[in-house]
C-alpha cells in the first residue's frame, strides 16, 4: 500500500506529462480504432483511465465482478496503457491458442529493467531471443525429461516426510526446501543447504520484491510517468526506488551465482547432470557469450518462476487439508487400497488413484498462484466478435474468475475434488498439463510436467504418510484456520499454524527405513 501512495504522491507531480500522454493517447486511438468498438468496459476517466476502479494490488477482484457488467472480454484503461481481460477459458483459447500469431507477445513492462529482470524469460518479447529460452526449455523440461526425473521427485517427498515429522510447525519452510531441492538440482545440479541456503533466500528475496511491485497494472502508471523511475532512493517516500535498487542487486546474484557454480563443478570434472550441465557442454562453436547468456538466464528464470507458483500450490494443499478434512480422509482410504502398508507410492500407482488425481486438479483451480497468469499482448491489430483489439494491448487472463465460474463449479468456492468426475464415476479426461492454470498459446508454462510431477509426488507421498490437522493452541483448543491470500502478482496463502501426525507407527517406519537405505 505504501508502494501505491508512492507512487501517487509522486504521480500528483506529473501534471505535464500526463497533459502530453493524453494527446499521444488520443491521437493513437484516433488511427487505431476505425469505426469498430473496443470491447465493452467501465468509462474511463480522461488521462488516468480506469486507475481509481480497480485495486493496484488485487485487480482480478474488479475484473471479476465486472463480468457480470460486461461479460467475457473487457476493456479497461489505466493511464496509457490498454488492457483487454478475458474472463472466460472459451475466449481465452479463441484468442491466446487460436490466434497465437498475435497473441504471444507480453506488455512492455517499463518495470522490468527497473527490476533489473530484464533477461527474465517470462518477460521477453516474441522474437528470436525468447526462441532459444524456449529450446532450452524444451530440451530440459519436456515431458520425457519430467519422467526421467521422477525418481528425484520421489526422494525428496520422502525427505520432506521426515521433515514434516520431526518439525511440523516448520512445514512452509519444509515445503519450500522440497521445490528448492528439486529445482537446484535439476536445473543446477546444485545440493540445497537444509537452512538458510544462499541461493534460495536471494531467490525468494527477489520473488518477495517482484510480486509486488511487478503487476502490468504498476508498469502502467510507470510507463505514464517515467520519471517516476528516476527519483532519487534518497527522496523522501522513494520506498519504491529504494526496492527496485535491492532487486537490481538480487537479480545480478540470481543470475550469476548459481551458474558459476555449476561452471566450476564442469571445469573442475565433478558436476553433475543438470540443465546447465546439458546446456553447456553442448554449446554450438559460434557466439559462446550469447549462447551462455541465454543459458543463464533460461537456468535463472526456472529456479524464479518454478519455485514460487509450485510452493504456493504446496501450501495451498496443506491449508486445503486442515480445512476438508472428509476428503483427506478419502483420499487416504483410496491410497490404502492401491498400495500396501509394506512400501511407499510410487509414479507407477497414480494411474489407479483418481481422487488423488481429482485433488491436483482442484489445487490448480482453488488456488490460482497466479491469479491473472503472465499477460500477453498484441503484436498486431485484432478484431474479435466485433470488438477492436489494438496492437500493443495487454492481454490478461483472468484465472481467478475462468476457475469460480459458476457455470461450470457450483460453489467454486469449495474444495471439491468430486467435481473432476464425470457423472458415470470416472474421471474426467482432461490433462493436467493442458490445464488453464498453466497459460494458453505459445507462450504456455514450458515447466508444467515438472510441476504437475512435483507437486502429484509431494501430495501423494503426504496423504500416504501423514495427517494434516489443525494445530492445537496452548489452550488445548483448535486453532482455526481461513483461506486468505497475500496480494501482487503471485500469491499464497496467509501464514497459518497446522499440526502433522504420523498415520501409524508402521507408516513413520517406513519413513525413516527408505531414508536410511
Ligand atoms: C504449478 C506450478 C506452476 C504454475 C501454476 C505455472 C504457471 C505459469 C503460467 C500461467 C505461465 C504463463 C503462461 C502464459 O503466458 O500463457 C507460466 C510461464 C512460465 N513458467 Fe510456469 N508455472 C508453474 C511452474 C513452473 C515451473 C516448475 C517452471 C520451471 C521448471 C516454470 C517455468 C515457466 C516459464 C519459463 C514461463 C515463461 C514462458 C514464456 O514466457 O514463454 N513454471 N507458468
Amino acid at each position: 500500500m505504501s508502494t501505491n501512495l508512492s507512487l501517487f504522491t509522486a504521480s500528483a507531480l506529473g501534471g505535464a506529462t500526463a497533459l502530453i500522454l493524453a494527446l499521444v493517447i488520443a491521437r493513437r486511438r484516433a488511427s487505431n480504432s476505425g469505426s469498430l468498438p473496443y470491447p465493452p468496459g467501465p468509462k474511463p476517466l480522461p488521462v488516468i483511465g480506469n486507475v481509481l476502479h480497480i485495486s493496484l494490488t488485487e485487480p482480478w477482484l474488479a475484473y471479476t465482478a465486472w463480468k457480470k457488467i460486461y461479460g467475457d472480454l473487457i476493456r479497461v484503461r489505466l493511464m496509457g496503457q490498454e488492457f483487454v481481460i478475458i474472463n472466460s477459458e472459451k475466449t481465452a483459447r479463441a484468442l491466446l491458442d487460436h490466434r497465437s500469431a498475435i497473441y504471444s507477445d507480453r506488455p512492455v513492462l517499463s518495470t522490468r529493467k527497473f527490476f533489473g529482470i530484464e533477461w527474465l524469460t517470462v518477460l521477453l518479447h516474441y522474437g528470436a531471443e525468447l526462441r532459444s529460452h524456449r529450446k532450452l526449455f524444451h530440451h530440459a523440461l519436456q515431458a520425457e525429461s519430467s519422467i526421467g526425473q521422477r525418481e528425484i521427485y520421489l526422494h525428496r517427498a520422502r525427505s520432506l516426510l521426515a521433515s514434516l515429522l520431526h518439525d511440523p510447525e516448520g512445514f512452509e519452510a519444509h515445503i519450500r526446501s522440497f521445490v528448492a531441492a528439486i529445482i537446484m538440482g535439476i536445473t543446477y545440479g546444485y545440493e540445497v543447504q537444509p537452512e538458510n541456503d544462499p541461493y534460495v533466500s536471494a531467490v525468494l528475496e527477489l520473488n518477495g520484491i517482484l510480486t509486488k511491485g511487478l503487476t502490468p497494472e504498476k508498469s502502467a502508471i510507470l510507463l505514464a510517468f517515467p520519471f517516476l523511475a528516476r527519483i532519487p532512493t534518497w527522496f523522501p517516500g522513494a520506498s519504491f526506488q529504494r526496492e527496485a535498487l535491492h532487486s537490481r542487486q538480487l537479480a545480478q546474484r540470481v543470475l550469476n551465482a548459481p551458474f558459476e557454480f555449476t561452471k566450476s563443478q564442469i571445469e573442475a570434472g565433478i558436476a553433475p547432470q543438470s540443465l546447465v550441465f546439458d546446456c553447456l557442454t553442448q554449446m554450438d562453436e559460434d557466439n559462446h557469450e550469447d549462447q551462455e547468456f541465454a543459458i543463464k538466464a533460461t537456468a535463472a528464470t526456472v529456479f524464479i518462476a518454478g519455485f514460487e507458483t509450485s510452493t504456493s500450490l504446496l501450501h495451498g494443499f496443506i491449508l486445503a487439508m486442515i480445512l476438508y478434512p472428509r476428503v483427506q480422509a478419502k483420499a487416504q482410504a483410496e491410497i490404502d487400497t492401491v498400495v500396501d502398508s509394506t512400501r511407499l507410492p510410487t509414479f507407477e500407482d497414480r494411474p489407479s488413484l483418481p481422487y488423488v488425481e481429482a485433488i491436483l486438479r482442484e489445487i490448480l483451480r482453488w488456488m490460482p498462484s497466479l491469479p491473472l497468469a503472465v499477460p500477453h499482448a498484441t503484436s498486431d491489430d485484432d478484431v474479435f466478435e466485433g470488438y477492436f483489439i489494438p496492437k500493443g494491448a495487454c492481454v490478461t487472463l483472468n484465472l481467478w474468475a475462468i476457475n469460480r465460474d459458476e457455470e461450470k463449479y457450483t460453489d467454486p468456492d469449495e474444495f471439491r475434488p468430486e467435481r473432476h468426475f464425470a457423472p458415470d464415476g470416472s474421471l474426467l479426461s482432461d490433462l493436467i498439463s493442458d490445464n488453464v492454470a498453466f497459460g494458453l498459446g505459445r507462450r504456455i508454462c514450458p515447466g508444467r510436467f515438472a510441476a504437475e510431477s512435483i507437486l502429484w509426488a509431494g501430495i501423494v507421498s503426504i496423504l500416504a504418510t501423514l495427517r494434516i490437522e489443525k494445530a492445537q493452541g496452548i489452550d488445548g483448543h483448535d486453532i482455526n484456520v481461513k483461506k486468505q491470500f497475500t496480494t501482487g502478482f503471485s500469491i499464497r496463502c496467509l501464514p497459518f499454524r497446522c499440526a502433522v501426525v504420523g498415520r501409524s507407527a508402521q507408516k513413520e517406519k517406513l519413513v525413516r527405513e527408505y531414508l536410511d537405505s
